[in-house]
This record gives C-alpha cells, sequence and structure tokens, in this order.
C-alpha cells in the first residue's frame, strides 16, 4: 500500500503523527529506535520530527531500484546515479562518490550479441537489454568500491576504504550447533520484516510506471527478504502483450540457460550481503542443505530448522516455527499476466510443503543420490548448443536438473528435483523463494558449481558468448538486478573474488562403467600374470629340487652306491 502522503499535507499534527507511525510500522526492523521515538512523539512536535527524520534517512520518503531513482525527475532523466550526501559526503552533488574518489556517473553497457530462438518478440519486453529500457547511466565505481552509489565494498571487501578482506564460510545447515540455528533463523525473520533500506520494487510495466494524473510513479517499499523474492519472480515472469492481450512465455531470464548458475549466485549475494548490512556482521553466511541423500525424508524440516509439518494440515508447517507466520508475496500470477500488474509488496497466503507428498509424481518423493552430484561434477563442459533445458552433456544441465540431457517434461534431477520434492510453495517457479528452502537448496546447487570451477580450472572462454536464451548471453546484464551485473562477473571461484566459500565433504568419484570394465580387464591380467608367474616359480623351484637330488652324470650313479658301501664299512 503507498505510504499515505496525503496526510501529511493536511497540516493537522494527528495526520502528521499517524503518517509517521505508517513509515515507523514498516521499519520497525530498520530503525527500531526511530519507531520508539515516533511512537512517544508529542503530537506538536511532529512536524520538527519529520524534518529530523528526512534529514537522517533522507531516502526513507522517497522510493528493484535504489529509492533516489524513482523519481519522476530521475526516470525521465535515464540517470541513475545516487550520491552518498549527507552521511558520507559533505557535498550535495556528489554523484557515485566521485567527491571522495570511489565512483563516478557512466553510460551503462549492455549485451548486443544475438540471443537464441526461444524468444521470438524482441522490442515487446521491459527487460530486453537491461537495464536500459530505464536507465542509461549508472555509477561506475572504482578498485574496490562497490553499489548503486559506490557507498559499498565489492564482495570479499570490508572497511570505510573498502581495504579489509572478509570472507563468509557457508556451513551445512546441519553442521551448526543450537545457538548457530537460532541466529541464523532470526536474521531470516528479521529480513522478512525489516523495509529494505535502499530499494524498492516497481508495481507497474515502463509505459505506467508514471502516473501523469498523480503526478507520483509505481513503486513500492519491499521488505528485504520479499525483495528477494519479488527479484526470482521478475525473472521468470512472461511477456505482457498489452491491456487485453494476456502475456507470452519463451522467456526466463533465471532459468533453463547458462545464467541459471550466475543469476542465482548473484540472487544470494545480494540477500547475503542486505543480512550482512542488517545485522552489521560481515561474517554472517547462509548455510546450505545437502540434498543429495537419497530417500523420501527431509532431514531439515525440523522445527530448530526450517519448519517440521504441521500435525494440523500436511501440507503446512507446524506452529512452532516462526516460518509457519511467513505469509507469501507474488502469488496471484494469473492476475499479474492478464491486468498487465506487477507483483507487489502484497502478501497473502501461508507457505506450504509436503515434501514427498506428491502420489501423482512419483519420480519426485525421492531426493537426488550423493552419486548424481558426483557425475554431475564429472561433465566436463559448462554448457552446450542450444544452451537450453535440452543441451546434452551440459555441467549447467545436469545440476539444473535435466539428467544427461534428455529433455524429459517427467524426470528430474539434482536442483529441479529438490523443488519438486517440496511439493508445495518452493516446487513452482514463480513463488518458490517464499519458502526459505529456497535459499540452502541454492547454496547448495552453488557450492556444486564452485566445485566444479575448482575441478576443471575453467575461465570465462566457457561461457557462451551468444545464442544464448535472452538474458544468459556471457556479457548481459543479469535481469533486474542493481547494479548491472553481468553473468560474466558472477563466473569466476567464489573464495578468491566472491567473499564467500563453502565447508562441504564431496560424496567420492564415482567410475564410468567403461572405466569399471577398463580396471576390471586390467585387474583380471594382472591376476593372470601373478597366478602365471608364480605357478612358473613353483614349478622350476620343484625342478630345481628334483635335480638336487639327483645325479649329475648317469655314469655316476653306481659309483655313488659303492662310496656308500665303503662309508658303511668304514663306520
Ligand atoms: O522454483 C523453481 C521451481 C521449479 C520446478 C521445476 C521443474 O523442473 O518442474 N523447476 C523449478 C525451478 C525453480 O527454480
Ligand atoms: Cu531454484
Amino acid at each position: 500500500m503507498p505510504l499515505a502522503l496525503e496526510q501529511l499535507w493536511t497540516g493537522n499534527p494527528d495526520s502528521c503523527h499517524s503518517f509517521l507511525l505508517e513509515i515507523a510500522t514498516r521499519s520497525v526492523g530498520t530503525y527500531p529506535v526511530a519507531t520508539w521515538f515516533t511512537i512517544m512523539l508529542p503530537y506538536k512536535y511532529c512536524w520538527f520530527y519529520i524534518t529530523f527524520m528526512v534529514f537522517l534517512h533522507y531516502d526513507l520518503v522517497f522510493a528493484q531500484f535504489p529509492r533516489q531513482c524513482t523519481t519522476q525527475q530521475a526516470l525521465l532523466s535515464g540517470e541513475c546515479c545516487p550520491g552518498l550526501f549527507p552521511l558520507q559526503s559533505p557535498d550535495p552533488n556528489d554523484q557515485c562518490g566521485s567527491t571522495l574518489g570511489r565512483g563516478q556517473c557512466a553510460p551503462i553497457t549492455i549485451d548486443s550479441h544475438p540471443h537464441g530462438p526461444q524468444y521470438q518478440l524482441d522490442g515487446q519486453d521491459d527487460r530486453e537489454q537491461w537495464p536500459i529500457r530505464y536507465f542509461n547511466r549508472a555509477c561506475r565505481c572504482n578498485g574496490r568500491f562497490y553499489g548503486y552509489n559506490c557507498g559499498s565494498c565489492k564482495p570479499g571487501w570490508v572497511g570505510d576504504n573498502c581495504d579489509q578482506q572478509s570472507v563468509a564460510v557457508r556451513r551445512n545447515i546441519l553442521d551448526l550447533n543450537q545457538e548457530e540455528r537460532r541466529r541464523f533463523i532470526e536474521a531470516m525473520d528479521l529480513a522478512k520484516n525489516t523495509i529494505h533500506p535502499d530499494f524498492v520494487v516497481a508495481t507497474r510495466h515502463f509505459a505506467e510506471i508514471i502516473d501523469p494524473v498523480q503526478n507520483t510513479t509505481n513503486f513500492e517499499n519491499i521488505s528485504i527478504y520479499d525483495f528477494f523474492v519479488w527479484t526470482h519472480y521478475y525473472s521468470v515472469s512472461k511477456t505482457f502483450l498489452g491491456q487485453g492481450q494476456g502475456s507470452a512465455g519463451g522467456i526466463d531470464f533465471s532459468h533453463e540457460g547458462p545464467a541459471f548458475i550466475t543469476w542465482h549466485r548473484y540472487h544470494l549475494i545480494q540477500l547475503e550481503r542486505d543480512i550482512q548490512a542488517l545485522l552489521q556482521n560481515p561474517s554472517f553466511a547462509l548455510p546450505y542443505w545437502n540434498f543429495a541423500i537419497g530417500g523420501n525424508q527431509c532431514d531439515i524440516c525440523t522445527d530448530d530448522l526450517m519448519g517440521a509439518r504441521s500435525n494440523f494440515d500436511s501440507t503446512l508447517l507446524s506452529p512452532n516455527s516462526v516460518f509457519s507466520q511467513w505469509r507469501v508475496v507474488c502469488e496471484n500470477v494469473e492476475d499479474y499476466e492478464s491486468l498487465g500488474t506487477i507483483c507487489n509488496n502484497t502478501r497473502g497466503s501461508p507457505i506450504r510443503r509436503n515434501p514427498a507428498g506428491n502420489t501423482a509424481r512419483p519420480m519426485v518423493q525421492r531426493l537426488p543420490e550423493p552419486e548424481d552430484v558426483a557425475l554431475c561434477l564429472e561433465v566436463g563442459l559448462f554448457d552446450t548448443p542450444p544452451f537450453f533445458s535440452n543441451s546434452s552433456e551440459s555441467f549447467r544441465n545436469t545440476v539444473e536438473g535435466h539428467p544427461s540431457g534428455q529433455y524429459d517434461p517427467i524426470v528430474r534431477s539434482l536442483h529441479n528435483l529438490a523443488h519438486l520434492f517440496l511439493n508445495g510453495t518452493g516446487g513452482q517457479t514463480h513463488i518458490s523463494p517464499n519458502d526459505p528452502m529456497f535459499v540452502l537448496l541454492h547454496t547448495f546447487t552453488d557450492a556444486v558449481f564452485d566445485e566444479w570451477l575448482r575441478r576443471h580450472n575453467v575461465d570465462s572462454s566457457q561461457y557462451p558468448l551468444e545464442n544464448a536464451p535472452i538474458g544468459h548471453n556471457r556479457q548481459y546484464n543479469m535481469v533486474p538486478f542493481w547494479p548491472p551485473v553481468t553473468n560474466n562477473e558472477m563466473f569466476v571461484s567464489a573464495p578468491e573474488n566472491l567473499g564467500y566459500a563453502y565447508e562441504v565433504q564431496w560424496p567420492s568419484q564415482t567410475l564410468s562403467i567403461t572405466e569399471m570394465i577398463t580396471i576390471a580387464v586390467v585387474s583380471a591380467l594382472v591376476l593372470v600374470a601373478i597366478i602365471f608367474a608364480g605357478t612358473s616359480c613353483i614349478v622350476s623351484r620343484r625342478r630345481r629340487k628334483n635335480e638336487a637330488f639327483q645325479p649329475l652324470l648317469a655314469e655316476s650313479y653306481p659309483r655313488y652306491a659303492e662310496d656308500r658301501e665303503e662309508n658303511t664299512q668304514a663306520v
């Protein structure tokens, strides 16, 4: 719901106070002290207080773009280059921290290579050549500075000057102790209930982003976790064809192509960094769920982790889990598609999860096996033409969940199978991140990718430059992230380049059938050779032994008998 700005213009202290209360309620996690002050504030001082709040957090009142860039003026200028004033720079004209040498406003580079044949509606979709429909200039940060206004540091660097290294260690959630589990769940819940301090989301397509009648723009505040859900929804939503004409598929900026890996990698980094900033703890790390354990049990669906099954409704979460209180965003996909709207911050139903409960699809009632991971890690090529869900001998397609590249609408493995196993909110692409299992499922998928990079020692030339589905080419800016970030930038080893590392015990490598046959044949040959050598040895030793008891010359035998006779007589 948009903030009731009209309340302010009445000049009535009551209205002013309720306006402030609305802001405070939405930002209770981000600005707890401000919330407390608001509640305690005598009405007559409301206007002094609002001036103070705007000065402190001037970005709070104005609005997946930085709040400062969602004014009509910014949209019409095509420039999104916010400055660091007043919190970090004393200069009100600062753009991108240029007054402190952190960055400058520069043209955005876009990918101009051809895309694959899946999408044929070029010119229709706001997300093409992202983010050029909205902005053509953004902050370009120097050195290790980073962010929409160059006010933060590149992943892996911290400190006022971004000169201290920091690596967050992502661990198996089952290896966390009780206190670590509690802290992780608390952090997730805080992210679910805290308004994103920097970003807002568009609730209309570009053609309607400015409302000329109301003289406003169509953006909304959203919580940090719901922002994470919204970005996934926006990346997979269909192309709107116009009022009354519905929407068209053939487009997915984050699945069924090479960007599946790089897109979800940045998606997780964004959430991890947002939570690090929220907690003011740069070592906060998202854990992972090793879903490749086979069987039909969800080992982390317990109340101290991701929530047990409810006793009252087997498709809901137990009331003892905080996640049973979470409400889903972006669930009215049919409405968005027919009305030409975009998901907003409205929350609806609770999370549904019914692991292994899909009797209609027995294939998805079992989790992937450890061998599936071991085999996947052995695939030598990152991706293969047509860089889609039917690519064969492709590491990306294998880990995404189309085994051996034989596209089959029924068969799923690894990542896709883990989603479908959840059998509820987490199994439906438009809303899946609403279930926090999504985070842990994807950190594990990302861990497999990082291990694959390490084992195969690849460079970015393995990532397709062109002819991948739209949004999936190497130099494409991933939709809808801001500041613009290419697939290429995520195709690097995490510990050295992205500020996080995984602690994982990988299943031992399995042998291929050819390798097993070769080993069996060689072993059999070696065994035969040993037996032959051993037998020859025994035979020749026996022969030598026998020879030792035989007379050296045939005629000496009577002489030997004579000698024995002589010796006997002597005795
Ligand atoms: O959220 C997702 C849900 C998915 C379901 C499938 C499938 O293979 O049917 N794949 C999915 C990917 C997701 O990201
Ligand atoms: Cu997924």
